[in-house]
């Protein structure tokens, strides 16, 4: 082994950043100190190419933490590698998070790899050509956002994945593909994002790369492309380190160290070392260039040009050709890497993959946009193109304009857009308080640029930009396109908004830049509820406060107040959603206040149409006079078969909506609606200062609040239409007619209206049915679905082996296990090796991995990942989200009913 070099990836004293009296500096290795007031900001467009906006995806427990503290301290980020396990990483920095063990909160960190110090300078790639040195040759920005990994946080994991341009998801090699893996994997593929596999902790016993290869290309829908395989001792004994596949190396970690000091073997090395694994590099050399002519023509020119030697290819040529096959094809290939993280092997060559074959900002797919209800991509809203599309269809019926005058108008519209950005967390600080995390999809966002947040419809400035490192941060004048960076004095943003700037300083940006959003997605309902408590009366608005602030970090959390009772309501998405809540407001935001017992959130319904109740409203509301009525009648209503508009409001039709399950549709005929030359509606019969905007916005809201509280057992209403008429002669009372006093009277005729329903039987209950999938083996199938068909009320939807491909996927590939490359497992080798007995007692192959669908009432599901263990030895998993409300058989009402006590 002699003539192996020893490599030592990073150096420790290279790049110390230490905050003293306020002032940043850097301490490059060897030299004196050098003080900065702030780190020049790095983000110069032509490093574009040279960054990463990368995601860690995984099941939970599989190593995310783990892997990126290692990542961390690999860059010279950090001087020590944190300890899940002892609660001091970097990356899971809540104190709630630190408490569990499991990861929250998505934090965005920056570093560099390989380390500055450590590359060569300059050769950077462009993105037209193709670079001459693999890219880890040369220092990249790598933006690493954590992700959440329980299901519970499946919409901060889909919040945190629009904004990525590229993810490694973390696979346990004793595990291998769990249910939660793979709904989030496909939730990537919705977005299109280049994924790369790294199979960890291959020190443990149980361990299996073969195998977790094998789930890959079954549960994934794409063919592995195997870029390492694992070294063990003997060929079947401890994890050493890794075979590069592309390299043709062996990559040998010194045992018991900090992972930095590598012995590198070539493969005419390792042939005389170690021959068996020598072998085995080979094997998989050709069954990667094999793989990958599949897909890609210019390697096949390559494997001609050498002969048609698959070992003579060279490594710089195998990259590309992955790189073109992940960005250009989608994810119908995995590239598969080896490692060991809490060992610390596998993670340096896991973050040169990172640079070598994810994209960078430039070559990601052009991001979904909406603006006026029509949706395309970002590049056609900033050519112009979409604009023209939706004034073409809004104006098909008025006069006619000339496209080149169209063209010219939304251009200018446009022109003035100077950014544009997503909000993807909102984090409270308790140094630095609330900091935005943004990407910046367009232009550059300045230090203190009137920022129009899209979701909220409000203007807000930017004071102060900062690049984050973990739990440290500098100050940067401009986040330009491509990057993320956090705002910090925000006082409205939430997780998840569209913000924008714009030219000129009007308050409101041009129509329809107003309505622009950046990746929209739909957040179902919240299926769990507590009511929140404060201790006294003057702790109240402290409750509230902190309540608002955890809504900004997770709009996925609803607060409602019940206007009757005066109880705060919390609902969330899970039992654990609404812990961890909890912690954040009573712990963390120290919020004097104490959380009820979570609860399903049921829902009521109807189940006949109301007669049309008028009701007039006439009283003081806060010391002024009001009066205003309506008609209301309400109805059963389908969601399925509607239609979601709330279009410009029209002279009969003020409003058509559809909100949490349920419709509303406002009509107002005889109003006289007109546009004025400001473009507002407005109407001669509406008292002045209410233009139809807001008396629209005034009904609806107040049917909404009446929707909240069902007239039987007050939970919310679903599936309901409430139809809503204003009659001006009839309704309107001069300038006593208030926007409070025509919210008031829509909530008094539909609360009205349902009581009536409520008193002839007309209701129902609704329950929330989940879409259920467990993970089991074949063992425990029968036990599984007997108890969920059963013992829970629940439907199998279907039972797939392993040889399922997901659907409705860019990338459902069909793929046959039969012809997926991976290397022999220890227990799968000659039995005439020692490893014989080992190979006895590890799990069995034979036990196939099964898959159940199922809808099942919540209800059911309580609790129920104890008794799977308990059913499954402990190795079944499952993961659920909302199906629909169903309304439920009057026996099971009744049941339900007697169970939640209290109703009669
Ligand atoms: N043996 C072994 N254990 C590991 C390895 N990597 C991580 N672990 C352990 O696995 C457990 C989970 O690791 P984490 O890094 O917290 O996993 P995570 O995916 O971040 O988990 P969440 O934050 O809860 O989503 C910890 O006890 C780690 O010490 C590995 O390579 N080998």
């Amino acid at each position: 082994m002699g003539a192996a070099h020893t490599r030592h990836i990073s150096s420790l004293a290279a790049r110390q950043i230490l905050l003293r009296n306020g002032r940043w500096m850097l301490r490059p290795s060897g030299k004196g100190l050098r003080c900065f007031s702030k780190i020049a900001p790095r983000w110069q467009a032509d490093e574009l190419q040279r960054t990463r906006n990368i995601g860690i995806i995984a099941h939970i427990d599989a190593g995310k933490t783990t892997t990126t503290e290692r990542m961390l301290y690999y860059s010279g980020l950090t001087r020590r590698i944190g300890d899940v396990d002892e609660g001091s990483t970097v990356t899971d920095f809540l104190p709630a998070e630190r408490a569990r063990g499991i990861t929250i909160q998505s934090a965005a960190i920056t570093f560099h790899w390989p380390p500055e110090e450590v590359s060569t300078q300059g050769g950077g790639e462009s993105p037209s050509t193709v670079p001459e040195q693999q890219r880890s040759a040369v220092s990249h920005t790598i933006n690493l956002i954590d992700t959440p990994g329980h299901a519970d946080f499946t919409f901060e994991v889909l919040r945190s994945l629009r904004i990525l341009d590229g993810a490694v998801c973390i696979l346990d090699g004793v595990a291998g593909v769990e249910a939660q893996t793979e709904q989030v994997w496909h939730q990537a593929g919705i977005y299109q994002i280049p994924r790369i596999v790294y199979i960890n902790k291959l020190d443990r016993e149980g361990s299996a790369f073969g195998r977790t290869v094998k789930e890959v290309a079954s549960r994934l829908g794409g063919w592995p492309a195997v870029c390492q395989i694992p070294w063990l001792e003997g060929g079947n004994g401890r994890f050493v380190g890794v075979a590069d596949v592309v390299n043709l190396q062996g990559l040998l970690w010194k045992e018991g160290g900090d992972g930095k000091s590598i012995k590198v073997f070539d493969l005419k090395q390792l042939e005389t070392e170690n021959s068996n694994l020598a072998e085995e590099l080979k094997r998989a050399r050709v069954a990667l260039v094999e793989l990958l002519s599949e897909y890609d023509e210019d390697i096949v020119e390559k494997f001609l040009e050498q002969d048609e030697d698959h070992l003579a290819v060279s490594p710089l040529d195998i990259l590309n050709s992955i790189r073109r096959c992940l960005v250009e094809q989608g994810n119908k290939i995995i590239p598969v890497f080896a490692g060991a993280s809490f060992r610390n092997m596998g993670v340096q060559p896991l973050l040169d993959s990172v640079v070598n074959l994810l994209p960078s900002p430039v070559e990601s797919p052009d991001p979904e946009v909406s603006i006026g209800g029509i949706k395309g991509s970002l590049k056609q809203l900033l050519s112009g193109d979409l604009i023209v599309a939706q004034k073409e269809t809004t104006e098909v019926k008025g006069k006619q304009k000339k496209k080149a005058a169209l063209q010219s108008e939304s251009q200018s519209s446009i022109e003035k857009l100077q950014s544009c950005a997503l909000a993807f967390k909102v984090v409270n600080d308790a140094k630095r308080g609330v900091l935005v995390y943004v990407r910046v999809y367009s232009g550059s966002m300045d230090r203190n640029c009137l920022l129009y947040n899209t979701n909220l419809n409000v203007s807000e400035r930017a004071p102060r930009l900062l690049k984050m490192y973990a739990n440290d941060a500098v100050e940067v004048d401009s986040i330009p396109a491509g990057h993320i960076g956090v705002v910090v004095g925000l006082k409205h943003a939430r997780t998840g908004d569209t913000l924008i700037s714009y030219a000129g300083n009007k308050a409101t940006p041009p129509e329809p830049l107003n309505t622009l959003q950046l990746r929209p997605i739909d957040v179902p309902p919240p299926v769990f509820f507590a009511s929140v408590e404060p201790h006294s009366l003057a702790e109240e608005k402290k409750m509230q406060e902190s309540l608002a602030l955890l809504l900004r970090e997770d709009p996925s959390l609803q607060v409602t107040v019940d206007e009757d009772s005066g109880q705060t309501l919390l609902s969330g998405m899970g039992e654990l959603h609404l812990e961890i809540a909890r912690d954040r407001l009573i712990n963390d935001l120290k919020a004097k206040a104490s959380m009820g017992r979570i609860e399903i959130g049921f829902r009521e319904s109807v189940t006949a149409q109301s007669p049309a109740v008028t009701k007039i409203f006439d009283k003081e509301i806060a010391g002024r006079k009001g009066k205003a009525g309506c008609t209301v009648v309400v109805e059963p209503f389908d969601a399925a078969k509607a239609a979601d508009t709330l279009g410009p409001p029209s002279e009969h039709i003020l409003a058509i909506k559809v909100q949490d399950g349920n419709q509303i549709i406002i009509l107002s005929p005889g109003l006289q609606v007109s546009t004025n030359n400001k473009g507002i509606a407005e109407s001669p019969l509406l008292p002045t200062g209410i233009d139809v905007t807001t008396a629209r916005n005034a009904l609806y809201n107040g049917c909404m609040a009446a929707l909240a509280r069902g007239p039987q057992f007050t939970f919310p209403m679903h599936s309901t239409r409430v139809t809503l008429t204003l009659d001006p002669t009839e309704h309107i009372f001069g300038n006593e007619t208030t926007s409070s006093a025509l919210s008031a009277a829509a909530r008094l005729a539909t609360s009205s209206a349902l009581r009536e329903l409520a008193s002839t039987s007309s209701t129902a209950l609704m329950e929330p049915v989940m879409n259920v999938t467990i993970s089991v083996d074949e063992d425990s199938l029968g036990a599984v679905v007997h108890d969920i068909s059963s013992s829970r009320g629940g439907h199998i939807v279907s039972l797939d082996d392993d040889q399922g491909v997901p659907s409705s996927e860019e990338e459902a590939t069909l793929v046959d296990p039969a012809k997926v490359y991976a290397p022999p497992d220890p227990f799968e080798t000659s039995s005439s090796s020692s490893s014989s007995s080992l190979g006895a007692s590890l799990p069995g192959t034979a036990n196939r991995a099964r898959t159940i669908t199922a809808k099942v009432p919540l209800k059911e599901m309580v609790g129920y990942l104890k008794h799977l263990r308990s059913l499954t030895s402990g190795r079944g998993t499952f993961v659920m989200h909302i199906d629909r409300f169903d309304t439920m058989t009057a026996q099971r009402q009744k049941a339900v009913l007697a169970e939640l006590g209290g109703y009669s």
